[in-house]
């Protein structure tokens, strides 16, 4: 039986590693089959690529070059590890993918929703995740917890003014209407086993509908 695609996503610092590894080990102890990815990276290519986007020295990137790289890495990605690994039955969770780039590259740096979306159609050819949460976070509150973390690498999308991510957040909420039936908002600025309960639930009620 084939397995599940599912994508978190949400500003920095918003919680979605987190999630992710909490959910698991939920998950695992419930008897099911997990790959756990992130983007950018997830294979040797695409952690080649996401090495060169946020290096914090790459300050000359154009916002398009830094689109198509995201969208490259993607496509590796998705062909190399996840397909293969939904196809095998495994429940594929995704620390960001498509939108990121749409509301990263697309909304917040300028570049067209629309424009972004052409692109990563040649890149991912229609294979969206069937769920998508969404973290929503004040981004002040979000890069003050990134900011408490010190094991945590400061990256090239890090730098960027206070008013990029407060238009990420606001490139999210857009897309969460745009495509409500695929992408469930949480509120990640409660506990974290607060967001847990929720995330958790939404997720189970996924399985289980299927
Ligand atoms: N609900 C929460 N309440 C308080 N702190 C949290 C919560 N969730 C995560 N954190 C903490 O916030 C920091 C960032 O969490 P995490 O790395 O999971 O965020 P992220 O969304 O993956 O960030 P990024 O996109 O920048 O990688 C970590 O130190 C984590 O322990
Ligand atoms: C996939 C993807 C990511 N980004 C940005 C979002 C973050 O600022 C970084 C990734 O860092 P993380 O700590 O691993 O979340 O890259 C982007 O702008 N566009 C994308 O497609």
């Amino acid at each position: 039986m084939k397995g599940y695609f599912f994508s978190f996503e949400g500003p920095d610092g918003a919680g979605k590693t987190t999630m992710i590894a909490k959910l698991e080990t939920f998950l695992r102890e419930k008897g099911f089959a997990v790959v756990s990815t992130r983007e950018p990276g997830g294979v040797r290519i695409a952690e080649a690529i996401r090495s060169i986007i946020l290096n914090p020295d790459h300050t000359e990137m154009d916002g398009r070059t830094e689109a198509l790289l995201y969208a490259a890495a993607r496509r590796q990605h998705l062909l190399e590890k996840i397909i293969p690994a939904v196809e095998a039955g495994n429940i594929v969770l995704c620390d960001r993918f498509v939108d990121s780039s749409l509301v990263y590259q697309g909304f917040a740096r300028g570049l067209g929703v629309d424009e972004i979306l052409q692109i990563n159609q040649f890149a991912i050819d229609g294979y969206f995740p069937s769920l998508t949460i969404y973290f929503d976070i004040d981004p002040k509150m979000g890069l003050e917890r990134i900011q408490k973390n010190k094991q945590r690498e400061i990256n090239r999308l890090d730098m960027e003014s206070l008013s990029f991510h407060y238009k990420v957040r606001e490139g999210y909420l857009k897309l969460a209407k745009r495509f409500a039936e695929r992408i469930v908002t949480i509120d990640a600025s409660k506990s974290p086993d607060e967001v847990f309960a929720m995330t958790a639930a939404v997720v189970m009620k996924r399985i289980e509908g299927r």
